[in-house]
């Protein structure tokens, strides 16, 4: 009863095929919900499905959106074989577990992060270091290429990214051609283009797992959680074995292993695993995303040169070339544990064309008003509510000084010849942009 408009279920794959049909010819999910959604006028900003056995609510518009978020009973977080197969089986970690488990996991690494800096000035010293070394990185290619650089964009961030989060959660800073973290990276950027904000076939069809485990996507996903697990595991092995209890903890895993060594714990949500599935879920929600959003400013900016000029401009005017940019700068620059999913469509709410102005049209200067940074009411790309996103300070951050210390000294242009790059993205649970290059020189 009341369940919100949407496609006709079929026996078996309920509206899979209505779906499959409208992403092929949209090429993105969200793109087909909202193809979908305009065959139901009477929607009020929620559409209903069936794929196999999961049934699924989605919010498309900023309304329905923002409600979703904001209303705890929805807090809950799906159960199933596709959330528990990533951590043996069990309900572990943080972005997908609820109750009293998630807040008392959620509460404990935001309380520890920040001894190491997170939200607060020792990391955006940790940021600004990483910056400087993307500079530095960036004038050695220049400078092997006799005065320009062609660099592949996709990713291109990926590693930097990471440290900035990883210097706090494991003492660690990877090299920019460390293989172990690229191989790592790219595993995990397949995985997200192959699963997306619903799940994957294997989880709405769980019987094919066993009869096509490669086609549903089963073994791909077993497979590359365990080379992930692999790899962090070798380094909560690492600190296991170097953690001296009698020193001050170097960062969160040292603080997790200590709770746990000394039996002190608050509550027994607290185990080896637990630390593990934590990890996991932070690498991922901490690279991946602002990876992504770094890409598609930089894709944005080559396909609009005019508007990397204003900004070179600007920096030029206010950080001016002599040192790097800071934060500072900034300021003067402009669950359900029930058995339907309810999955929320940000496209509805940043693409709306009732709320912004051409929402598609690359356009910064709608964030100014007479000069200044304003921000309407329905942006709200790190969600809001009691999961909205443990990292926006640190994403902010990551963006504002990759971008600014990048551009403050390099152009970057199309190779002679080359077409302007796709900004149609690859789907997936976090879209990304496609594989392109630019020709970095000095300005
Ligand atoms: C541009 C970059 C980013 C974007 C757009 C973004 C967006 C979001 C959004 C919308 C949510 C809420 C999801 C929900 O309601 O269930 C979220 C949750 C989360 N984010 Fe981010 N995020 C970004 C970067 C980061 C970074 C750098 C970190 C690491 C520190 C991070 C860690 C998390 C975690 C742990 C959660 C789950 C919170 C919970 O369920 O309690 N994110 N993010």
């Amino acid at each position: 009863a009341n369940f919100p408009p949407g496609p006709k279920w079929y026996p078996i794959v309920g509206s899979a095929l209505s779906i499959m049909s409208a992403r092929n010819k949209t090429g993105m999910l969200c793109k087909a919900v909202e193809h979908i959604a305009s065959d139901y006028p009477e929607h009020r900003g929620v559409i209903g499905f069936k794929i196999g056995k999961d049934k699924a609510v989605m919010a498309i518009n900023a309304e329905s959106l923002k409600e979703m978020m904001n209303n705890e009973d929805f807090d809950g977080r799906p159960t199933g074989i596709f959330y528990e197969t990533r951590t043996w089986g069990l309900r572990r970690g943080v972005l997908l577990t609820d109750e009293q488990f998630w807040q008392e996991q959620r509460r404990f690494i935001v309380r520890h992060l920040k001894e190491f800096g997170f939200a607060r000035k020792g990391m955006t010293e940790i940021i600004q270091n990483e910056a400087a070394q993307i500079r530095k990185d960036f004038e050695e290619l220049i400078a092997l290429g006799n005065g320009t650089a062609l660099v592949q964009m996709q990713g291109a961030f990926s590693v930097y990214v990471l440290n900035t989060l990883w210097l706090m959660m494991a003492g660690i800073r990877y090299g920019k051609e460390n293989n172990d973290l690229r191989y790592l990276q790219s595993l995990l950027h397949e995985l997200f283009t192959n699963i997306d904000m619903m799940g994957a076939l294997f989880s709405h069809f769980p019987y094919l797992r066993f009869v096509a485990p490669r086609l549903s996507g089963y073994q791909q996903f077993v497979e590359i959680h365990e080379c992930m697990h692999k790899f962090i595991g070798a380094e909560v092995e690492r600190h296991q074995k170097t953690f001296n209890p009698n020193d001050e903890p170097r960062d969160l895993m040292d603080v997790y292993l200590h709770t746990l060594q000394n039996n002190n714990a608050p509550s027994d949500s607290f185990s080896r695993e637990q630390l593990l599935a934590v990890c996991l879920d932070m690498f991922i929600a901490g690279s991946e995303t602002t990876t992504k959003t770094l890409d598609f400013s930089f894709l944005y900016i080559v396909r609009n040169p005019q508007v990397m000029r204003r900004i070179q401009e600007e920096i030029d005017e206010i950080v001016g070339r002599n040192r790097l940019p800071t934060l500072e700068d900034r300021a003067r620059q402009v669950s359900c544990s029930y058995d339907t999913m309810l999955v929320g469509m940000f496209r509805g709410m940043m693409l709306d064309e009732n709320l912004w102005e051409n929402p598609t049209q690359f356009n910064p200067e709608r964030f100014l008003k007479d000069g200044k940074i304003h921000i309407p009411a329905q942006y709200h790309p790190f969600g809001v509510g009691k999961h909205r996103c443990m990292g926006e300070l640190m994403a902010k951050s990551n963006l504002f000084l990759f971008l600014t210390t990048t551009l403050q000294s390099f152009d970057l242009l199309l190779p002679e010849g080359a077409p302007i790059p796709s900004d149609i993205p690859v789907d997936g649970a976090t879209p990304s942009v496609r594989k392109y290059h630019v020709v970095i020189r000095p300005r």
